[in-house]
């Protein structure tokens, strides 16, 4: 071969060698994309929060205007929550149970003690200062103990009540997420036997769903799960979220009745048993009106407790609000009179009663919150010559405490007969797994579940959504 053959050989291999290497290097490219974009499809961000999460914040609505589609009907199928040995100040049986029209009201709006009303010190301009009625002496404000009140502190920044689920849907998920996890894992094993069953209804039982609510959902698992196809995680989850969800209801209306009628304010009373969280809901709810631009005025009718009255002044202070109080021991329907009284007066949006709750085995305190009820009516449809008669409480939101489990919900049988309640308030959720006994409650009293208390916070308070509530349940 001659010299020139061999270059050209050469010259052939060097350009074989090349070729080799781009191709390499292109392939490699293609691979190093592919694998970019694969990850990148396939990364799913995961959120473990339990995505307990409303696009909203609170609804407001109107007493008097009935949007709620007509109450569900309620069936007792349960013989659960029946007293027990141990629970006999569940249920008053110890004494007659005195009818509220035996209960003396005041004759005339001016036979009513009128109890002091402390002014507050110029606020934000949220709430307009409540004076007495002419004529009548401006009492001294007298705390009972002045260190807790500063009246000089500032105004609280409160935390937009839009978003506010988003803020604390991981509270609720962290306590609750327990029972999803466990109602996932059972139901997709696959074909469940007689003995999964079983397991998966003393899970519900456990998460304090009681039995009625506990039978209907494995009933509507069951035939569901024999209908449909039911294969993947995905597809368990959807079945589970679909009845539960069913069994909370959502069709309800739970707005809150807080916005003011063309002549009055709306009257909120809240009730509930003592250290449920009354008086902090109450605080709480202030907050989220102001937030919302309403002018509030709290009434402190818990005259039981010394110290109630001084903690929900305080939280009025916080926000701007005026809060209408009376000596400890005061009569509780003067007090919530006079509030009303002075919120007409006073043109508020809203006045928010604190009620004191005993024990319910006091029928004699039970029958007076018939009668705040009715002391406020009369101070409503007294508010001037021409005003409309049939005016009334707005709203009557019963606070429950969602960790004493099933004694709530006796709790809320014995409220239930004694006030008309429209709400339910569901408080330190944040704190038990047994966010269960939501389903039970409004099974029971056929009322929607409006909030639900997350927190000590100021502003741990969060409008009640049956998805989202689920979503959390199920992590
Ligand atoms: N973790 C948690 N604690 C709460 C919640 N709501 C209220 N609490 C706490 O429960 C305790 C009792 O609350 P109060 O508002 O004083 O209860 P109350 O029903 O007014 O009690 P009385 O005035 O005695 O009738 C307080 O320590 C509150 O901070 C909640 O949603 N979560």
């Amino acid at each position: 071969m001659t010299a020139q053959v061999w270059i050209i050989v050469a010259a052939a291999v060097a350009i074989l060698l090349v070729a080799l290497m781009v191709g390499s290097l292109l392939y490699r490219r293609r691979r190093i994309s592919l694998t970019g974009q694969q990850s990148g499809a396939t990364k799913v961000v995961e959120d473990r929060s339990g995505n307990y999460q409303a696009g909203g914040g609170f609804s407001f609505s109107k007493g008097g205007v009935d949007t709620a589609p007509p109450p569900v009907p309620v069936e007792r199928t349960d013989t659960d929550g029946q007293p027990k040995v141990g629970d006999d100040a569940a249920v008053p049986r110890d004494a007659p149970k005195r009818p509220i029209t035996d209960v003396r009201l005041p004759d005339s709006p001016e036979k009513v003690a009128p109890p002091e009303t402390h002014v507050q010190p110029p606020s934000t301009g949220h709430v307009g200062h409540v004076t007495e009625a002419p004529g009548a002496p401006i009492p001294v404000p007298v705390p009972d103990s002045p260190a807790e009140i500063d009246t000089t502190r500032a105004i609280d920044e409160i935390e937009p009540t839009a978003g506010r689920l988003n803020r604390l849907r991981g509270r609720l998920s962290r306590s609750q997420s327990a029972v999803g996890k466990s109602l996932l894992g059972l139901l997709g094993g696959g074909d469940l036997d007689e003995e999964s069953w079983e397991e998966v209804e003393d899970t519900l039982l456990i998460a304090d769903l009681g039995n009625a609510v506990t039978a209907q959902v494995v009933r509507a698992l069951r035939e569901q799960m024999a209908t449909r196809t039911v294969r993947t995680e995905a597809d368990v989850r959807a079945l589970l979220k679909s009845v539960l969800v069913e069994q909370l209801h959502p069709e309800l209306d739970r707005s809150i009745r807080a916005l003011p009628h063309d002549d009055h304010p709306s009257v909120l009373l809240v009730v509930g048993v003592n250290g449920t969280g009354k008086t902090t809901t109450t605080g709480k709810l202030a907050r989220v009106l102001v937030a919302d631009g309403r002018r509030v005025l709290l009434g402190a009718a818990d005259t039981f407790r010394a110290a109630a009255a001084d903690q929900l002044q305080t939280w009025g202070q916080r926000v701007g609000a005026d809060t209408v109080r009376g000596k400890e021991q005061a009569d509780p329907a003067s007090i919530a009179f006079d509030a009303v009284s002075k919120g007409i007066e006073a043109g508020v949006d809203a006045v928010l009663i604190d009620t004191a709750g005993r024990l319910h085995t006091k029928t004699g305190l039970m029958d007076e919150l018939g009668k705040v009820k009715r002391v406020i009516e009369k101070a409503l449809n007294g508010r001037s010559a021409g005003s409309a008669p049939g005016a009334t409480v707005d709203e009557v939101l019963l606070v429950l405490d969602a960790t004493i489990g099933q004694n709530g919900l006796m709790q809320a049988r014995v409220f239930a007969d004694v006030v008309d309640i429209t709400g339910v308030v569901l408080t330190k959720l944040d704190g038990t797994a047994k966010g269960g006994i939501v389903f039970q409650v409004q099974h029971e009293l056929g009322v929607p579940v409006k909030l639900v208390g997350l927190g000590e916070g100021a502003d741990d308070l969060a409008p009640f959504e049956p998805t989202a509530f689920v979503d959390a349940l199920l992590g």
